[in-house]
């Protein structure tokens, strides 16, 4: 991927699932590590060398002649310019028109993936003495451009969080607001009101274990959820959701009293997940890197995510 740009290949008729495109790559042969296949495969086929590539998803799939394990990465630095070395046809398409082409069946959750941001923001709890208005203000001036913003706010009855909302939605058309899933689920009569203005509902763990099915949500909002132990995760994982939050890494001001899982407990159980995970907790923009080589895909947080 290189900006909003992502490499897709022309995947030949004789293939399995062939007459499509494809994300390069290819089977992981024994003794290799779904890593080392990577770096393998997209030499082999587009003469890359991987630099960078951040752990996305996991994705199993039964095609009627077979199932298949998908490992999924985006490559987001390589060296070398890319070439179809087995005369495939290769294009740069944008990831927001990536679903007018035809890919396998299995690739449904990839195109949604490729969408997921980086941050992931969380609105200021509301201080007394502001009142709701102030804060509504607060973050219409100080939200970053652009942001996936999940509008996180526990003292309103359902009827002025749909207000807020609303606010939110027609002073900052740039966001992506992400609602509480439990407000979402007791306005349903309005969903079609809300459909353009929401990008996706926030499960807390609690509505997520409360689950036995994906949430039947409209398609184009995503849905994520906090998880904070393995079997959280392995729930999410069942449900398929979009993405989790799984905190806190660190302790934080926002969350007094509670530890943080510390960076080797929160590395196994990110490796437990098989959809994208943002660190969530005492979490800084710039720990991005550092997230992303411990089997992350994204940061979020709360107050070091607005400018000072
Ligand atoms: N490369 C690739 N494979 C995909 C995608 N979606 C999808 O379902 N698959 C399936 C098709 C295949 O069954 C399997 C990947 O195998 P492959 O045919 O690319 O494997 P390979 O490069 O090692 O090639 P070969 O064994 O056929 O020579 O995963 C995709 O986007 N890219
Ligand atoms: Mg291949």
């Amino acid at each position: 991927m290189q900006s909003d740009q992502v490499l897709i290949c022309w995947r030949d008729a004789s293939l399995h699932q062939g007459n499509r495109y494809e994300f390069p790559g290819g089977k992981v042969e024994a003794g290799e590590t779904p890593e080392q296949a990577l770096q393998r495969e997209l030499f082999e086929e587009i003469n890359i060398r991987v630099e960078r590539a951040v752990r996305a998803q996991q994705l199993y799939f039964n095609y009627p002649e077979k199932t298949v394990c998908l490992h999924i990465f985006k490559v987001i630095a390589f060296s070398g310019k890319p070439c179809g070395q087995q005369n495939q046809a290769i294009r740069w398409v944008n990831r927001h028109e990536l679903h007018q082409y035809q890919f396998p069946d299995a690739n449904a959750p990839i195109l949604r993936m490729v969408l997921l941001p980086d941050q992931y923001v969380i609105t200021q709890p509301q201080d007394n003495p502001q009142t709701l208005d102030q804060w509504l203000d607060w973050h219409i001036q100080h939200t970053p451009q652009q942001a996936w913003l999940y509008v996180r706010h526990k003292q309103l009855d359902v009827n002025q969080y749909q207000q807020a909302i609303a606010t939110l939605a027609r002073q900052r058309p740039d966001l992506k607001l992400f609602a509480m899933y439990s407000h979402i689920q007791q306005l349903k009569p309005l969903w079609s009101v809300l459909v353009p203005q929401l990008s996706g509902v926030h499960l807390s763990q609690t509505d997520l274990m409360q689950l036995s099915a994906k949430p039947d949500l409209p398609t184009a909002w995503h849905c994520f959820a906090a998880c904070h132990d393995a079997a959280s995760i392995i729930r999410a994982n069942e449900l398929k959701m979009d993405a989790i939050l799984l905190s806190p890494l660190h302790a934080t001001s926002t969350h007094a009293g509670q530890e943080g899982l510390g960076w080797p407990q929160w590395q196994q159980l990110c490796e437990k997940s098989t959809v994208p995970v943002y660190a969530l907790g005492g979490i800084v923009p710039d720990d991005l890197v550092q997230v992303q080589q411990a089997g992350g895909f994204g940061v979020a947080g709360i107050r070091a995510f607005y400018p000072h």
